[in-house]
């Protein structure tokens, strides 16, 4: 079958972001949201950005998923042919369609012309079975909670196979209980599927508990890199490089 042939292709790439430069022009004046930032994102590896509010990540993050294009600068990925996946702040699933069928329209969306319908639904099934939430498969949105409806469009994100994930805050809306679970479990999938993942967090505990690399961002700049495994002390070394007393939140 297709699907077989393809199953194991999933590329997890590497990211070259070289000198990469972003203004947007408002009424006071222009905002440089991105300034020539150069950063790698290793190939198989979550990297997190943290910043206050309005620093840029968001709009790094749109130049990377090719939703914006840049001022100057330029990303090199290994295989540039697959755009990245996405998940949000909120879920964004259609209210009208179940959980299969908002999976399914994700996956009809990759245009992914090897896979007939028994493929997608093998690999809807497989995603739901990462996220555990197989038996939910013909529910609708109002049906599942807010961790739930967070998992399923992580679940969207994942049964499309590609190797690149952006995340943008997709945790914040939750409760610190669901939060923590979701963490744990979204390290959990990332080691048996090694994708390349790049998360955005105001929460300097969560980007220390999932990230190998933790990049700091002020004002449309890289103030700073810090490996996790490395550092004696990732916290204290990003509060720092944020300008922040430790124990303080970096957020809004
Ligand atoms: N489409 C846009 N048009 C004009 N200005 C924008 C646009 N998008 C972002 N900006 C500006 O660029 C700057 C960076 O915004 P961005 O959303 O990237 O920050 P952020 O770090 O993601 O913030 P937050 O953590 O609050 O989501 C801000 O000053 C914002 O006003």
């Amino acid at each position: 079958m297709a699907e077989s042939r393809r199953g194991a292709d999933m590329v997890a790439p590497r990211i070259d972001i070289e000198n990469l430069s972003k203004t947007f022009l408002h009424s006071k004046g222009p905002v440089k949201a991105v300034d020539g930032i150069s950063l790698i994102i290793p190939s198989g590896q979550i990297t997190a950005l943290v910043g206050d509010s309005g620093c840029g990540k968001t709009t790094l993050l749109k130049l990377l998923a090719g939703l914006l294009k840049p001022d100057s600068g330029r990303i090199r990925r290994d295989n540039p042919e697959s755009p990245p996946a996405l998940v949000f702040q909120d879920s964004r699933l259609l209210p009208w369609k179940t959980v299969e069928e908002n999976l399914l329209l994700a996956l009809k969306r990759t245009q992914d012309i090897f896979l007939d319908n028994q493929d997608r639904e093998a690999r809807i099934d497989e995603a739901l079975r990462l996220v555990r939430l197989e038996a939910w498969k013909r529910s609708y949105p109002r049906q599942l909670s807010g961790g739930m409806a967070q998992r399923i469009s992580l679940a969207r994100a994942l049964c499309q196979r590609k190797g690149f994930l952006l995340m943008d805050e997709p945790f914040s809306a939750l409760d610190a209980i669901t939060r923590e679970k979701l963490q744990r479990e979204l390290k959990n999938i990332q080691r048996k599927l090694g994708n390349t993942i790049l998360f955005i967090t105001h929460d300097i505990a969560e980007a220390v508990f999932l990230a190998d690399t933790v990049c700091v961002m002020k004002q449309g700049k890289l103030t700073g890199e810090v490996r996790t495994s490395i550092s004696g002390d990732p916290s204290g070394t990003i509060h720092r490089l944020l300008g922040l007393e430790n124990g303080q939140d970096s957020g809004h």
